[in-house]
């Protein structure tokens, strides 16, 4: 699995430090783009960074992690060619991936707890994109994009 880019604000720097050690026991590499510490950010701050690598192609998706996991999906769908979808269920987390094609995932720090949180990620970093009908939904996805 290629590199995975993680990015929080303060109130998603625990699970993502959680989830940090979960990667590190799988062996899965990721680059951390912070934050570092529970002092207060702007999740936009956050978002960006991380949300870049994977448009540039030096990590193949982002974790996002803020209190709700909203913010920093909203704020991470402003960048194009990002498709970030912000989950509390399995079931969201596969089919995200399944046929949105998502390529970063938003936890809130707030909301889900430890296990669930490894369960999202597992079944977001396994499950690949289905193609078909549901690249024609991504492909006018991006041209909502080209619009603004
Ligand atoms: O969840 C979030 C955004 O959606 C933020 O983590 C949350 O709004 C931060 O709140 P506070 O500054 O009160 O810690």
């Amino acid at each position: 699995m290629s590199l995975i880019a993680l990015g929080a604000d303060h109130g998603g720097y625990a699970l993502k430090e959680a989830i940090k050690a979960h990667l590190d026991e799988l062996g899965v590499a990721y680059k951390d783009f912070g934050c570092f510490s529970e002092e207060s950010v702007d999740y936009p701050d956050m978002a960006a960074p991380p949300c870049e690598a994977v448009v540039s192609g030096e990590c193949s998706k982002a974790l996002l992690f803020c209190g709700t996991g909203v913010g920093i999906s909203i704020a991470a769908n402003k960048i194009k060619g990002i498709r970030a979808c912000c989950c509390s269920d399995i079931f969201s987390a596969k089919y995200t991936r399944l046929h949105n094609d998502a390529n970063a995932l938003c936890l809130g720090g707030r909301v889900v707890g430890v296990g669930l949180a490894i369960e999202l990620v597992d079944v977001f970093l396994n499950t690949d994109f289905e193609g078909g009908r549901h690249a024609t939904r991504i492909a006018k996805v991006a041209a909502l994009e080209e619009k603004r």
